[in-house]
């Protein structure tokens, strides 16, 4: 097994870009996040809110209709597309060009979701984030994999891993199947866990920040909007990867003194992304 690449301070520095003093919305990136059922219209709150954080220019999400009076009130500043589907997405269709796309979070995996999964990737070409329910119908469909962008990030929690790769014996063979997964079909897999690794082919990075305050509903939903956020503001995605990690398991790191473990949530996270970024320099 390769041996990974600490990610600390040091690492981020190289890649980390500050914001120039004479941008605007229109350069800074238009982020879509796509996800969302009935009862799970939170995950898209705060992904989008998470991305809005994270910098990007703009953002929209794209959620069943039911989601729309709930977006347009909890998060002002997010633009809202709604399926013709009141609680679940059925066909995914938007009229402008984002710079990057994060999908799955919260949006169930009815058939006709399925399907309509099915279609976006077919027609897609802009750069992908791929988490929860999206990962779960990949898993049931993998030749559909090979439709996807090369470096499309897959952001699997342990659970969602084995349902792609399969069950692994020892950590050693979680590793090469995520390796060999990872060189096949040319992603980038962050391995959410404690701590989270990030596998591009033969390279693994190991993030350093981050705790056991991260166990908490929604921190995976904020991750894949910050990741988005990213991406839509140009970075390379392994980049986005690495930064969008290291910068979400910071914000856990500079609030523990403040919340403990048990009372951090996943809104925790968003509300110290700003701090995170300042201690960046
Ligand atoms: N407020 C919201 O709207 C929320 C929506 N969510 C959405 O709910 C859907 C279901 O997601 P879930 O992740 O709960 O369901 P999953 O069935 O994918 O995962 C839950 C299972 O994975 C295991 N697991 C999770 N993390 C693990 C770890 N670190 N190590 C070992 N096992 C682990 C759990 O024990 C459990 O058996 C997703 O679409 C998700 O985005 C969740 O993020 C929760 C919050
Ligand atoms: N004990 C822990 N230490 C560090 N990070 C953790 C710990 N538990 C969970 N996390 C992080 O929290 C996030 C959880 O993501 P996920 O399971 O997808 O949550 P959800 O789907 O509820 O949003 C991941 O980034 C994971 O690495
Ligand atoms: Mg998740």
């Amino acid at each position: 097994m390769p041996t990974p690449i600490i990610v600390a301070k040091i690492e981020i520095l190289k890649r980390y870009k500050p914001i120039a003093p004479n941008t605007h919305k229109g350069i800074q990136g238009h982020a879509l996040l796509i996800g969302g059922s009935y009862g799970k219209i939170g995950a898209m709150v705060l992904g989008s809110k998470a991305a809005l954080k994270t910098g990007c220019g703009l953002v929209t999400v794209f959620v069943p209709k039911c989601g729309y009076e709930i977006l347009q009130t909890t998060n002002p500043e997010v633009m809202v597309l709604t399926d013709v589907q009141e609680k679940y997405i059925s066909k995914i269709e938007y009229d402008f060009t984002p710079k990057a796309i994060g999908i799955g979070s919260g949006m169930g995996q009815e058939i006709i979701t399925q399907n309509a999964l099915h279609a976006f990737l077919i027609a897609n070409e802009i750069p992908l984030v791929i988490d929860a329910d999206a990962l779960n119908i990949l898993s049931q469909n993998k030749g559909w994999i090979s439709i996807l962008p090369t470096k499309t990030i897959f952001t699997p929690h342990p659970k969602e891993l084995e349902r792609l790769i399969g069950k692994w014996n020892s950590n050693r063979e979680k590793f090469e199947k995520t390796i060999a997964f990872s060189k096949l079909h040319q992603l980038i897999i962050v391995m959410k866990d404690a701590p989270t690794f990030i596998i591009n082919g033969d390279t693994i990075y190991e993030n350093t920040t981050g705790n056991a305050a991260l166990a908490t509903a929604g921190t995976g939903d904020v991750l894949t909007g910050m990741i988005t956020s990213l991406l839509a503001q140009s970075y390379e995605p392994i980049d986005a990867a690495i930064l969008g990690v290291y910068l979400h398991g910071l914000t856990a790191d500079i609030a523990l003194p403040e919340t403990g473990y048990q009372s951090f949530i996943a809104s925790d996270v968003i509300s110290n992304i700003g701090k995170a970024y300042l201690s960046l320099g």
